[in-house]
């Protein structure tokens, strides 16, 4: 990809959004920062923010905006929209009413909507919970971040991705083609169902983990990244005592509290890139957590980056308001270095191709050594079609569990609880529960006759990568099939 001449210091911009409460104020003066007021609607809140970066990405700028906050501050609603704002009822009113889409929606997709009138996107999406980091696009598949000190891919993984330790890379992470409206509903679908929430006393629906969209560009192959934090937070404030699970051997198992704490370790991390930043300190501690490995570029490389800090008016809250505008204070001093991407062009295609190949090459000769794993052929015949034939039908059900899941939240969203449908669905939930439960019980029993044996860690990870490669071709214009080529392993069935 090619590049012009770098724009020296370009500083991150930091906006404050302040969420409503009824008789609360914020603990004295705000400071010098754009500041979204406690009335501020979500279309203020996008025109605000992220113009300017919006038309910069379109010019092929590498972009990031993040949001921070105290837990419940309001960091989902301002990146992505206030709970149940995607369901399709909401969006079939917002027509009626001559709208595109509803006025609830957040940043995110209100900017998709924006660059899709140049032209198509891929998208990706990863959660960083617990310090590790998980394709919300595949089944929460754990994928790995290239200079991890966990997982080095350069171990496993294909040639073409970094081996600098200097730059980190998400491997293999599942792309999706957003071409209109229906595909960013589609995906905003899958954030919302599949991101690890859980109700505490300060949010009904607080993310217990870091949600990060990508979205690129296939003109110039510039990305910009939307990344929802989860909330800094006290654990004495929003643990409630409901929170105590017992796990298989009997221990009382504080899984709350142990969420908290990685969230609090991570945002720590943060904290401490950024203020080393801030000081133009000669050394600075990306490697500290997964959250900072990815967010490296985006904070010291080729980026334009501006972030929301969210604070609550309430008073019981003044402490953390006060510690998230230090954070804001923080950020104001770091700058980073903004460098246009030329467009794309037959240069680029040919190099594409060539990786492509390559790719195919090692994948047929780890298929050759047995790498692609499957049915052991030395069993007879009966009893590999039954167990593919099972594999097959936990696969269907599971799809269908899904199916009926996104049809009851979007009845629950449209408050038709007593609704026949409701029931209906309600009941094909449970039968499909029972079907994926009976055979998720046989594939256990006949995988450990050893029928089946699991592709390889290399073998998966280039798989990924040839499907990352023909949509990036796809993209640059070619006329590429991107084959649907994930292996999904019996491993992260049986999960
Ligand atoms: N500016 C706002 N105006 C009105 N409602 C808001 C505002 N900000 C947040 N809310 C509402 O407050 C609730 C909590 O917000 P949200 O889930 O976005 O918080 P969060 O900061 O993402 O929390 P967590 O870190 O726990 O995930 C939601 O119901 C949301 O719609």
């Amino acid at each position: 990809m090619s590049k012009s001449p770098r724009k020296p210091g370009f500083a991150v911009q930091v906006n404050v959004r302040v969420k409503p409460c009824e008789g609360g104020s914020l603990p004295g003066e705000i400071g010098s920062f754009r500041t979204l007021g406690s009335e501020c609607s979500q279309e203020s809140a996008f025109d605000t923010v992220a113009p300017a970066l919006c038309e910069s990405f379109l010019q092929g700028c590498n972009c990031t905006l993040f949001v921070y906050g105290q837990t419940g501050s309001g960091k989902t609603h301002t990146l992505f929209g206030p709970p149940s704002c995607f369901a399709r009822h909401l969006l079939h009113e917002a027509g009626q009413e001559g709208q595109d889409f509803p006025a609830a929606w957040g940043v995110f997709p209100r900017a998709a909507m924006q660059f899709l009138r140049q032209g198509p996107l891929t998208a990706s999406v990863a959660e960083v919970y617990m310090n590790n980091c998980f394709d919300l696009l595949n089944n929460r598949n754990q994928v790995q971040v290239a200079g991890s000190k966990k997982c080095s891919i350069a171990a496993h993984g294909p040639e073409f991705f970094s081996k600098e330790m200097s730059s980190f890379k998400v491997a293999g992470q599942t792309q999706m083609t957003l071409q209109n409206l229906q595909d960013v509903l589609s995906l905003m679908s899958i954030v919302d169902g599949s991101r690890t929430t859980k109700s505490h006393a300060i949010n009904d629906r607080s993310s217990r983990s870091h949600c990060i969209v990508t979205v690129t560009t296939p003109r110039t192959g510039g990305k910009f990244l939307f990344v929802d934090l989860a909330g800094s937070e006290r654990i004495a404030k929003s643990l409630a005592p409901d929170n105590f699970l017992a796990n298989s051997a009997g221990h009382v198992l504080d899984i709350r509290a142990e969420e908290a704490k990685n969230i609090n370790l991570s945002l720590t991390a943060l904290a401490r890139v950024i203020a080393a930043l801030a000081k133009s300190s000669p050394f600075v501690p990306f490697r500290d957590s997964v959250l900072t490995m990815m967010l490296k570029d985006s904070l010291a490389g080729n980026c334009r980056t501006a972030v929301v800090v969210t604070v609550s008016e309430d008073p019981q809250h003044q402490e953390e308001t006060i510690s998230s505008l230090g954070f804001a204070r923080l950020c104001q001093s770091v700058k980073t270095e903004v460098t246009q991407l030329k467009a794309r062009d037959a240069g680029d295609v040919v190099k594409v191709r060539q990786q492509l190949q390559q790719l195919e090459q090692q994948l047929a000769e780890l298929e050759a050594k047995g790498g692609a794993g499957g049915v052991n052929p030395s069993f007879p015949k009966t009893t590999r079609e039954g167990f593919v034939a099972n594999q097959r039908k936990l696969m269907e059900h599971i799809g269908n569990l899904r199916s009926c899941q996104a049809a009851l939240t979007e009845l629950k969203a449209a408050k038709k609880e007593d609704s026949a449908e409701f029931l209906e669905k309600s009941q094909q939930r449970s039968y499909e529960e029972s079907q994926i439960t009976n055979l998720k019980g046989i594939l256990i029993r006949s995988q450990s006759t050893g029928v089946w044996k699991e592709p390889s860690k290399p073998y998966i990870y280039k798989l990924a990568a040839k499907r990352e490669l023909q949509h990036e071709l796809a993209a640059l214009g070619e006329h590429v099939q991107v084959q649907d080529s994930f292996v999904m392993t019996l491993k992260d069935l049986l999960s």
